[in-house]
């Protein structure tokens, strides 16, 4: 299909798409809308794996503490639709939140466990369980043969992933890596709150990064300490935490773990909470040479 997608509202509609594509391939790209190119990037990828490509734009309620920014995160439903085009996506089912929930039916709240609870679950104790009902929603609606997720949001990948096989869904994940700015700032919906001089000061993020790489092969403690070191630096950014992960269990590793990691970072900077990741291997034969 091409041109402008087909925008669905209803649960009714949406799920009726993999009926209409009998014996053809479905990909989900579930977002929150505010649409950028690293969501143009899932959805190429998408495009690759599947004949139909949905993408859902729902803000999640369920997935926002108290005092988090639901209300102010950016709804911009016309000009992603207008992105989307562009891309030749199929469907974009941007339901409202009484069609997602609607009062006095019971949705299966979806519970992310222990991994639930570390990183971005300690500070948003209830943003993993919402994540995931929603997630698990669209599932049920749209019955995708594949979904696509950002490797920025690691562990939001992660607990997906062992929803998925936990209940054994017939659904494939397949994971985009982070699309980054020229200067190495990953794309965020909510890099748009950022002035210039916060905007500026993101880069510590990225730059936390690049040191930990730079000190992977000494192994773990060289590592988080000169990712820590570029956050001591910079003490206008509110270092959230900043650690390294077996990318398996998504608990931070032991300080005599080699091997591959995932580097989590999460910061506030004036009133925005940003995150990233990166992939890489610790440690070297030659490191302890
Ligand atoms: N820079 C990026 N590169 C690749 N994928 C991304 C990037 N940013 C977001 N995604 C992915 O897009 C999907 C939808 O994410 P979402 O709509 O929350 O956007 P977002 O930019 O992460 O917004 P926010 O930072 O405000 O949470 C998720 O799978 C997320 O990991
Ligand atoms: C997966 C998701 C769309 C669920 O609301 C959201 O957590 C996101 O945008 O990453
Ligand atoms: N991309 C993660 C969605 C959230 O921050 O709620």
């Amino acid at each position: 299909m091409s041109g402008a997608p087909k925008v669905l509202t209803t649960v009714r509609e949406a799920g009726q798409i993999r009926h209409a594509h009998d014996g053809h391939r479905i990909a989900l790209v579930p977002t929150m809308g505010a649409l950028h190119e690293g969501h143009l990037e899932l959805i190429r990828h998408a495009r690759t794996l599947a004949e139909v490509v949905l993408v859902s734009i729902f803000v999640n309620p369920l997935q926002f503490g108290v005092g988090e920014d639901f209300d102010r995160y950016p709804r911009t439903l016309e000009v992603d639709v207008a992105a989307l085009a562009d891309e030749g996506v199929d469907y974009v089912f941007a339901p409202s939140t009484s069609e997602m929930y609607p009062a006095g039916l019971t949705i299966p709240a979806r519970h992310a466990g222990p991994v639930g609870t570390t990183f971005e679950g300690a500070a948003r104790p209830t943003h993993f369980d919402g994540m995931l009902t929603v997630v698990a929603r669209l599932f049920d609606i749209v019955g995708p043969n594949v979904a696509v997720f950002g490797q920025k949001d690691a562990q939001q990948v992660f607990l997906v992933r062992q929803m998925i096989a936990q209940n054994d869904w017939p659904i494939e994940l397949d994971v985009v890596r982070t699309v980054r700015e020229h200067d190495g700032l990953a794309l965020s919906s909510r890099n748009r709150f950022l002035d210039e001089s916060q905007r500026g000061l993101a880069l510590v993020m990225p730059e936390a990064l690049t040191a930990i790489a730079l000190n992977a092969p000494l192994g773990v403690a060289a590592a988080r300490t000169a990712g820590r070191q570029v956050f001591a630096a910079a003490p206008l950014a509110r270092l959230d935490y900043l650690d390294l992960v077996d990318p398996k269990t998504f608990t931070a590793v032991s300080d005599d773990y080699q091997g591959p990691v995932t580097a989590v970072i999460a910061a506030v900077i004036g009133s925005t909470r940003l995150i990233d990741t990166d992939n890489l291997v610790l440690g070297s034969p030659e490191a302890d040479s």
